[in-house]
């Protein structure tokens, strides 16, 4: 669904155009100011792509969360089709207002949030912090980040869920799988792979191993919780776009990042420089153990963005990396 598919469901499921009242851009979310809330649908808002989640703001405001990425371009369209001066509301971001050609508001009042996200008794997260947690105290706003946790929870279980009728029945090429670990204010471990790691199992078993995608997933949720990461999200693509897209949605708000680009290890220049921008702390796996393998093989691009390398270890790999991760993370 393009910006302009997500922009036009989103001014639908609000109750049109006549409905909204103001629109305003923040950090993640599109800020609304309904005038009648009760023509607001928000199972519908859940249920288009890239939505998060939606907040209610007092009696008649709502927010439209979405990534830090996938917000802007939906928002650009998102006030030209209401018509209505587009606001951006990040006082301390001033800079970027210009780039929207925008005019620049004080924050909104906050009457506290009405979250519609999903129920979970496992939100009410305990545990004792560890491997740092630098990023909970620095972003200060515990209950915005649960919030954002949750939604992010919810919305990677929307994508990963069950295949519709006729799409391959493997996890992907979107698959997304967010656990909520025990840690509450640790780090937050992000575990990228690329195309057809979702095929594992069924795929070149000789070198890339006979465990399946899942088994791979269970083993980074585990070790991720073992070493004491807040959470874990597993992305699979196998588009590099969407993997770009991904490292982007990174920048501050993942402390650690797992990658094995797989293929596009060894052409894409775009991952290397996603991963640059970002600066999250990066280590790059790979199942089978490429420096033996065919010549193209030879040159990964991401590895210049990676403060190590893990080869040869299959599912392994994962769960070593992200120890390493995380005796990294405690360094710091
Ligand atoms: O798809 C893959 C998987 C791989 O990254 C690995 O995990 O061994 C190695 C890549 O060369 C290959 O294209």
């Amino acid at each position: 669904m393009d910006n302009r598919s997500i922009a036009a469901s989103v001014l639908k499921s609000v109750g049109g155009k006549a409905n909204v009242v103001a629109n305003s851009l923040c950090m993640t979310r599109l800020r609304l100011t309904i005038a009648d809330p009760t023509l607001v649908d928000r199972k519908a808002l859940a249920s288009i792509p890239g939505v998060l989640g939606t907040v209610g703001r007092g009696a008649n405001g709502l927010e439209v969360v979405f990534g830090p990425t996938a917000v802007r371009g939906v928002f650009d369209t998102f006030a030209k089709l209401t018509g209505l001066a587009a606001t951006y509301d990040l006082p301390q971001d001033k800079d970027l207002a210009s780039n929207f050609n925008v005019q620049v508001t004080s924050g909104s009042a906050d009457t506290g949030p009405d979250v519609d996200a999903p129920a979970d008794p496992s939100a009410a997260r305990a545990g004792t912090p560890s491997g740092g947690g630098a990023k909970g105290a620095a972003r200060g706003v515990e209950d915005e980040t649960s919030l954002l946790i949750r939604m992010l929870e919810e919305s990677e279980r929307r994508i990963g869920g069950a295949p519709e009728a006729g799409v391959s029945p493997f996890p992907g090429p979107e698959a997304g799988d967010m656990r909520k670990l025990a840690h509450e204010g640790a780090p937050r471990l992000l575990v990228i792979n690329g195309p057809n790691i979702n095929m594992l199992g069924i795929r070149e078993p000789e070198l890339y191993g006979r465990e399946d995608f899942a088994t791979l997933l269970a083993v980074c949720h585990e070790t991720a919780e073992e070493e004491g990461f807040a959470d874990c999200l597993c992305y699979q693509s196998n588009h590099e776009g969407d993997l770009v897209d991904r490292i982007q949605d990174a920048y501050q708000e993942f402390e650690g990042i797992i990658i094995n680009p797989a293929a596009y290890t060894h052409t894409s220049v775009a991952l290397l420089d996603a991963l640059k921008a970002v600066q999250v702390p990066a280590i790059e796996v790979h199942l089978s153990q490429v420096s033996e393998r065919e010549d193209f093989r030879q040159r990964s691009f991401v590895r210049a963005a990676c403060f190590e390398t893990i080869m040869g270890e299959g599912i392994d790999g994962y769960a070593h990396a992200i120890r390493d991760m995380a005796a990294h993370l405690r360094r710091r």
